[in-house]
């Protein structure tokens, strides 16, 4: 069953192609992570996937309609984004930027269900003892960590507000380890695993292919707005697509319970 389908989906911009025929499918229980050199098409591709961009060209179909003519409020309740880069304009605290992903979502719910949630998704991700301090005075990680706390939150009210624990839900995470240390990526990653084993379509972007390769059901990797192969990690991580898309050599370290690790070395 997929829950998000991409048809030929192509996005271009200004005469410039930055995704060409993109053809994917995002289903409940998986976790699907893209990789791909600096400027492949990797964010452009999580954007129209979400329904931040519209395609130039092809379709995004959400659970078999056309992603667009999804009213926004059923959409809100439905997916969650952690984009690249986050900004506020406005002195928040850490509680309120969490409640601020339940602002459509979650407004109806009563003030304890909403305070569980807020709580719940704030530990989550390792930024409970953060609850009162203001955004504006956190680290890089920190930060991270708690628009990953908000987007968690945003899904559990839409869940809760809908009144169905199998609501069909997606989480797109934009490189949500890149500010993080090696203890907050393995934990982020551990219960963004959790959230696709529960049911939830799971899509994230990330650089660490040894990250990537221990977490993902399937692996879409790009190069020059194109996706050039997808499958099980073991298919896609060869040695072979490594050097043909990054042009560095693969050097496989081990092969132990934790699945196999990578070093990567020019040639
Ligand atoms: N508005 C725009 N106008 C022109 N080019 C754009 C525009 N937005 C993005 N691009 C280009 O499109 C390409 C794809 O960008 P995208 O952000 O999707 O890459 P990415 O794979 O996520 O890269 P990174 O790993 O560096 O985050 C890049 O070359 C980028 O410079």
């Amino acid at each position: 069953m997929s829950l998000l389908t991409l048809s030929a989906a192509s996005y271009g911009v200004r005469g410039k192609t930055l995704l060409n025929q993109a053809s994917m499918t995002l289903r409940p229980g998986e976790l699907t992570v893209a990789i791909g050199p600096n400027g492949a098409g990797k964010s452009t591709l999580l954007r129209l996937c979400c329904g931040e961009l519209a395609p130039t060209g092809g379709r995004v179909l959400w659970d078999g309609a056309d992603l667009a003519s999804i009213p926004p409020w059923r959409l809100a309740a439905a997916r969650a984004v952690l984009p690249q880069a986050s900004s506020l304009g406005f002195p928040f605290t850490v509680a309120e930027v969490v409640r601020l992903g339940m602002e459509t979502v979650g407004r109806k719910l009563p003030r304890a269900a909403a305070t569980a949630i807020i709580n719940a998704s704030l530990a989550s991700a390792d930024v409970g003892h953060l609850t009162g301090r203001s955004y504006e005075t956190l680290s890089g990680g920190e930060r991270q960590r708690v628009h990953f706390a908000r987007a968690v939150a945003q899904l559990a009210a839409g869940r809760a507000a809908s009144g169905r624990d199998d609501l069909p839900q997606a989480l797109f995470l934009d490189e949500p380890t890149a500010s993080l240390d090696i203890h907050h990526q393995l934990l982020l990653i551990r219960e963004a695993r959790r959230l696709a084993d529960s049911g939830v379509a799971v899509f994230a972007v990330l650089h660490d292919l040894s990250l990537a390769s221990s977490c993902a059901d399937a692996i879409l990797l790009m190069r020059n707005g194109e996706i050039v192969a997808q499958g099980a990690p073991d298919m896609v991580l060869t040695p072979d697509w490594v050097r043909q898309v990054f042009g560095v050599e693969t050097e496989v370290l081990q092969a132990s319970g934790g699945g196999p690790a990578f070093a990567y070395r020019l040639p």
